[in-house]
């Protein structure tokens, strides 16, 4: 008799993670601890769509995955916006505690969600700063790495990760199809270099990579 779907579901992904993006078995112990207590907290508050709990591997643990690569080696101080049940943020950061020394951190609104995290890196024994606080509250500080998913469209984006943008901060922020839209928008007030890399998870999907943004109107405060 075969495996039910959903293990080997889990289990493809799982192979790939290993095989195409390094990611090591104990890493994947963690993430499968993380997916535990997500589980375990989901039906209780909202965490993530009930329907993307089952595609837990795909749509969250690939998804965020994929966006580590994208980054420079040298990265080593990432903040992400809104990081809700962890996505991107937590697991950037699940993936980074086997470099050691980098720093990230996770701005978040939801004091449940922050509890939440603080307890999944608990859960994962990894390191991690939490900020339970809105990100326009939050003194910003110059990082290497910007990312936030499904937090805000690109325009109002480029505008909360102004004030963290040091001399060569990369912005990654996975987007769906409406990305060549938002392009567009954005660039009626901003200049920026971009890069559309497709996403590993979601064939309509990609990994926005903003770079040397800067307001048309001059420099921006915060
Ligand atoms: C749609 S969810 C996305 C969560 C996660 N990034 C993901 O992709 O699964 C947006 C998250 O941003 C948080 N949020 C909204 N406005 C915020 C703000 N101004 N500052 C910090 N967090 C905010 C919400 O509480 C929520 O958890």
């Amino acid at each position: 008799m075969s495996a039910p779907k959903d293990d080997r579901d889990r289990e493809a992904v799982q192979v790939r993670l290993m095989n195409a993006y390094g990611v090591s078995r104990e890493t994947l112990r963690r993430f499968e601890s993380y997916e535990a207590l997500l589980t375990k907290w989901a039906p209780r508050i909202n965490l993530v769509g009930a329907s993307t709990l089952s595609a837990f591997w795909q749509r969250h643990i690939l998804d965020s995955v994929q966006i580590l690569p994208l980054a420079s080696p040298q990265a080593q101080t990432w903040v992400d916006f809104g990081t809700g049940a962890g996505f991107p943020g937590l697991v950037l950061a699940a993936l980074l505690a086997e470099r050691g020394s980098a720093q990230v951190q996770l701005v978040e609104a939801s004091a449940k969600r922050c509890a939440f995290l603080r307890e999944a890196a608990r859960a994962m024994e990894i390191t991690v700063e939490i900020t339970h606080a809105k990100l326009e509250a939050v003194t910003p500080r110059p990082v290497d790495v910007v990312t936030a998913r499904a937090f805000t469209a690109l325009d109002r984006l480029l505008a909360y990760a102004a004030p963290w943008q040091g001399p060569a901060t990369q912005a990654l922020f996975p987007k769906g199809e409406e990305v060549s839209a938002e392009l567009e928008q954005a660039s009626t007030n901003w200049l920026f270099t971009s890069t559309i890399h497709p996403s590993a998870s979601d064939t309509r999907g990609c990994v926005l990579e903003i770079t040397n943004w800067q307001s048309k109107a001059g420099p921006t405060s915060s």
